[in-house]
């Protein structure tokens, strides 16, 4: 079985995607890690993630660097946003992701095009979603629990330009898939969300049974 998971940055998808993947004893895959590696290793090597030569360029990082704690940084996920707009970056990454997707067995992976392109095959889909002031709150508690001193401010205007960048962009944008399930986590907490999430798949497992 292949799930699906999208959403914008801090939507909670990550959590969902982790624990569906508990759940049905499958492997994850957090897409964003290897967009955010391609980020860190352009700003690393002083270079520009929004010049398409350099950005190819980090697409060489090496599997260490999927491990460095560097990459949940803020400046990593908007370098990740940056990179992840040039055709040539998702190109060269997609053959790993539906490599993983095609997994015996089946796989859960979370990003912004799992639906949609890697795995537009894919048994369920969800779209996770919330309001962006939430998604800052909760990005602001994560990152003061990790000790990293940053504004709500700040975070908000990070998320809201991510948003912006991964909606705008002309190549594999965030959009929810026509068949994906929309989960909005605004009101819910992270038990919430988990238990709509898998009750969301199990009705997807139904139906294609009864089909
Ligand atoms: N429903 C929820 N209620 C409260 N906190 C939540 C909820 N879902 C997730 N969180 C928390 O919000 C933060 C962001 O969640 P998560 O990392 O799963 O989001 P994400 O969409 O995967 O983010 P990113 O796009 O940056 O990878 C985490 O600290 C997580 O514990
Ligand atoms: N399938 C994906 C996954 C991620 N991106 C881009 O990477 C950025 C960081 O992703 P997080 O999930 O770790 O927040 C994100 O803002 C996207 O620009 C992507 O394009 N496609």
């Amino acid at each position: 079985m292949i799930i699906a998971v999208d959403g914008p940055a801090a939507s909670g998808k990550g959590t969902i995607a982790r624990a569906l993947a508990k759940h049905y004893g499958l492997p994850h895959l957090d897409t964003g890690l290897l967009y955010r590696a391609v980020g860190l290793h352009v700003l690393r090597e002083g270079a520009d993630p929004s010049i398409a030569a350099d950005a190819l360029a980090g697409c060489r990082f090496s599997d260490a660097m999927l491990a460095d704690p560097q990459l949940r940084s803020e400046a990593a996920g908007a370098a990740a946003s940056v990179v992840s707009a040039h055709p040539a970056v998702r190109a060269a990454l997609i053959e790993r992701q539906r490599a993983f997707a095609a997994r015996p067995g089946g796989a859960v992976l979370d990003g912004r095009d799992i639906g949609t392109v890697i795995a537009p095959h894919a048994d369920a889909k969800l779209f996770v979603k919330a309001a962006p002031a939430v998604r800052a709150r909760r990005r602001h508690e994560e990152l003061r629990g990790r000790g990293l001193e940053t504004s709500f401010d700040r975070v908000l205007l990070d998320i809201r330009e991510r948003d912006r960048r991964d909606t705008l962009r002309d190549h594999a944008p965030m959009v929810q898939a026509d068949d994906a399930d929309l989960l909005d986590t605004t009101f819910m907490d992270i038990e919430a969300a988990i238990d709509r999430a898998l009750a969301l798949v199990e009705a997807r497992i139904r139906m294609a049974a009864n089909d």
